[in-house]
């Protein structure tokens, strides 16, 4: 983006919870200083329409003028011959002002679609920087519907608002001028009525902005229900909610409805009210008029210019008092759009980045404590670890621990509350971000897929990768022999949501664009939740080709790699409970002992997942979990034994297991202590 855009400061530190309803209602003039400045460069060419609205008024009037002498001299005395001259001359005018009007419109539609391009870049360039919550806060449909049309209702505030205005104004006096100059009493006996339009127009002015307004938040919320349930079209067939989809659409279709109905209803009463102001004012012209013929004061060559230059005088002025109105309904976008942008990225670029090569991948947490924009709990609390190059040390815990926001705060989408992330000895706060996230890679907990080609998806990982870095990425992901077999190869398209790759296949292309990255240090966010055991198995190899001679942090309920990890951390409610390694924790018997019997015992629930976990490697099959061998045989197929009810427990006389000897409920003890 250029200056410009920089320049349009985030003024307020708004909070990001608002209210549609709660619009605040800023003044036009606020919004337009807002926005003015997205105009630059642009300006001299808006000056340039003003200057072809101006020569086509001129045309006008020149032409109007030959109208009143044709009439004079040629109808009203019947004469041919006098009819040739002035005839040719409105005929030259005519093309004249119709090739100014032509390359003023022209211009006009430019520079406005220019803006439009512009602000709307500006708004996506900064939504885009925002944080993550900021999307969970506000619906998509209502994002989609801010970019889209209040974008151009800015337009209408700034550049057609600003032309319009100036040309109205223009052209306004300037019919006045010359219906003054042709006969200053019959324009004066006019201009008495001149207030009355300027009436109507503040008469109407309030409704229509708060009518539009209401327009325009029913209009997110229509886009927001379509698009959430077209998002869930599963949920909605499979649990037939469709009455009920149906009926929230209703709703805020009803919301539009009534807002559109009411906004007709009030600009058809004010363009009614205009008209008959009009007529009231045409015949007072007529009236004086025809008594002023009678007396032999006026011609009637006169009177017609005289009511043409009226007649064009009417536009600019109804467009004044309208315009009125089509900026204050333009505020209403505007507010909205504003609300976006006074939202503050979470974080900034530093001033001077530093920028020390390619690290190791050294990272150090030291006290770090974080909570939520607008949380009330502290989502971190004195957090601290180290991982050295090439470690991989698992984050763990229960749902709701912290886990994903460690994952945040080392691709700084936040920057810690107190306490210090470094990465080879640097704050993350002084990277350039786009070097930072070129160093950290996150691979996160849903795949994200682009609406592109397989390659594509994985080149994102390195723009400018080469076609074999591309295939060999692919493979080191186990993902080349399945592309091999899509219609297209690496040129098929895949888009999110379509059910063309499964889960394991998604997370695969997943991991070749992190190779292909080639970062020192990676976060992985749940890298096998979602996956069912059989898809988590082939994903495991490509994980640790991934994961070798990289610093890797994996954030995980799945501990089925647990085993390889330098070090485990224990999260719960923000803090490190515990931390060592796979043996040393079950050994202790604590929190992650059983974190790790209680995956055990969910894992019965499907038969499934009593098979080996990795079929490349020997099976042992030993009843129960060795502790210290810590390795993947443990979970052998051995019947129920192996994840019988824990030692201790006591059941009640409460049933606790199905006819078949399933258990009822999981084993889900609580976390005393933590
Ligand atoms: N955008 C947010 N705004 C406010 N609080 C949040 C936000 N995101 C998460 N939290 C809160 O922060 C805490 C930690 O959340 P986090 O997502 O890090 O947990 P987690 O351990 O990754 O959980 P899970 O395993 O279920 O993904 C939770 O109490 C959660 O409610």
């Amino acid at each position: 983006m250029g200056k410009e855009a920089e320049s349009l400061a985030y003024e307020n530190d708004d909070d990001l919870e608002y209210e549609d309803d709660d619009t605040p209602t800023i003044p036009a003039r606020t919004a337009f200083r807002r926005f003015w400045p997205l105009t630059r460069g642009l300006r001299r060419w808006l000056i340039l329409v003003w200057v072809c609205t101006v020569l086509a008024a001129l045309a006008e009037t020149e032409a109007i003028l030959l109208f009143s002498d044709l009439t004079d001299r040629a109808l009203a005395k019947g004469s041919l011959s006098a009819f040739w001259s002035p005839a040719v001359k409105w005929l030259g005018v005519a093309i004249v002002g119709a090739v100014i009007a032509y390359a003023g419109n022209s211009l006009a539609a430019w520079a406005t679609e220019r803006f439009v391009l512009r602000l709307r870049e500006h708004v996506f360039d900064h939504v885009q920087q925002l944080p993550p919550h900021f999307f969970q806060l506000h619906r998509q449909g209502d994002l989609l519907s801010r970019l889209t049309s209040d974008v151009e209702a800015i337009e209408t505030l700034v550049v057609s608002g600003v032309v319009g205005t100036a040309s109205a104004i223009f052209s306004a006096l300037f019919y006045a001028a010359a219906a003054f100059w042709l006969r200053w009493d019959l324009a004066a006996a006019t201009f008495v009525l001149a207030p009355l339009f300027w009436l109507a127009a503040r008469r109407f002015s309030g409704s229509i902005r708060d009518v539009s307004r209401e327009g325009r938040v029913a209009d997110g919320a229509i886009t927001s229900v379509v698009e959430e349930s077209l998002g869930n079209i599963v949920l909605t067939q499979a649990y037939d909610r469709r009455d009920a989809e149906r009926r929230r659409l209703h709703e805020e279709a009803s919301a539009w409805f009534r807002a559109s109905v009411r906004s007709t209803r009030l600009n058809e009463a004010y363009e009614q009210l205009v008209t008959v102001i009009e007529t009231v004012c045409v015949l007072a012209v007529i009236g004086i008029g025809a008594w002023e013929i009678s007396t032999g004061r006026m011609t009637l060559g006169q009177l017609l210019a005289f009511s043409a230059f009226l007649g064009y005088l009417y536009p600019p002025v109804r467009g004044l008092a309208q315009l009125g109105l089509t900026i204050t309904a333009a505020t209403a976008g505007a507010e909205r759009l504003i609300e976006i942008l006074d939202v503050r990225p979470s974080v900034a670029d530093p001033r001077r980045g530093a920028d020390v090569g390619r690290p190791d991948g050294t990272v150090e947490v030291t006290g770090v404590s974080f909570t939520y924009p607008g949380a009330d709990s502290t989502a971190l609390s004195d957090l601290s670890f180290t991982v050295n190059p090439g470690e991989l040390v698992i984050v763990t815990g229960p749902s709701g621990a912290g886990k994903s926001t460690v994952s945040k705060l080392l691709l700084r989408f936040y920057d810690p509350d107190a306490g210090d992330i470094r990465l080879d000895g640097v704050p993350l706060r002084d990277f350039p971000l786009a070097r930072l996230r070129e160093y950290v890679t996150l691979l996160p907990q849903e795949t994200l897929v682009l609406h592109d080609t397989v390659r594509a998806n994985i080149a994102c990982g390195r723009p400018g990768a080469s076609e074999q870095a591309i295939e060999d990425a692919a493979r080191a992901a186990d993902a080349h022999d399945f592309i091999g077999k899509l219609p297209a190869g690496y040129d098929t398209r895949i888009d999110p949501g379509t059910a063309r790759l499964s889960g394991g296949q998604l997370q695969r292309l997943a991991i070749a664009r992190a190779i292909l990255r080639d970062a020192p240090v990676l976060v992985l966010d749940e890298p096998t939740t979602g996956l069912d055991a059989i898809a988590a198995r082939r994903v495991v190899k490509p994980l640790r080709r991934l994961m070798a001679g990289r610093t890797t942090i994996m954030i995980t309920h799945d501990l089925n790699l647990a085993p390889d990890a330098d070090r485990i951390l224990v999260v719960d409610g923000g803090r490190i409970v515990e931390t060592g390694r796979h043996g040393e924790l079950l050994a202790w018997g604590g929190a992650y002992s059983r974190l790790h019997r209680s995956q055990n015992n969910a894992v019965m629930d499907t038969g499934e997942l009593r098979l080996p976990q990795f079929a490349e490697e020997p099976v042992p099959v030993p009843a129960a979990y060795d502790v210290n061998a810590g390795s993947y045989g443990a979970y052998g197929y051995d019947g129920y034994a192996g994840y019988g009810a824990p030692v201790g427990y006591e059941y009640g006389t409460v049933p606790t297991t199905f006819p078949d000897g399933r258990p009822l409920f999981r084993d889900e003890e609580p976390w005393p202590g933590i």
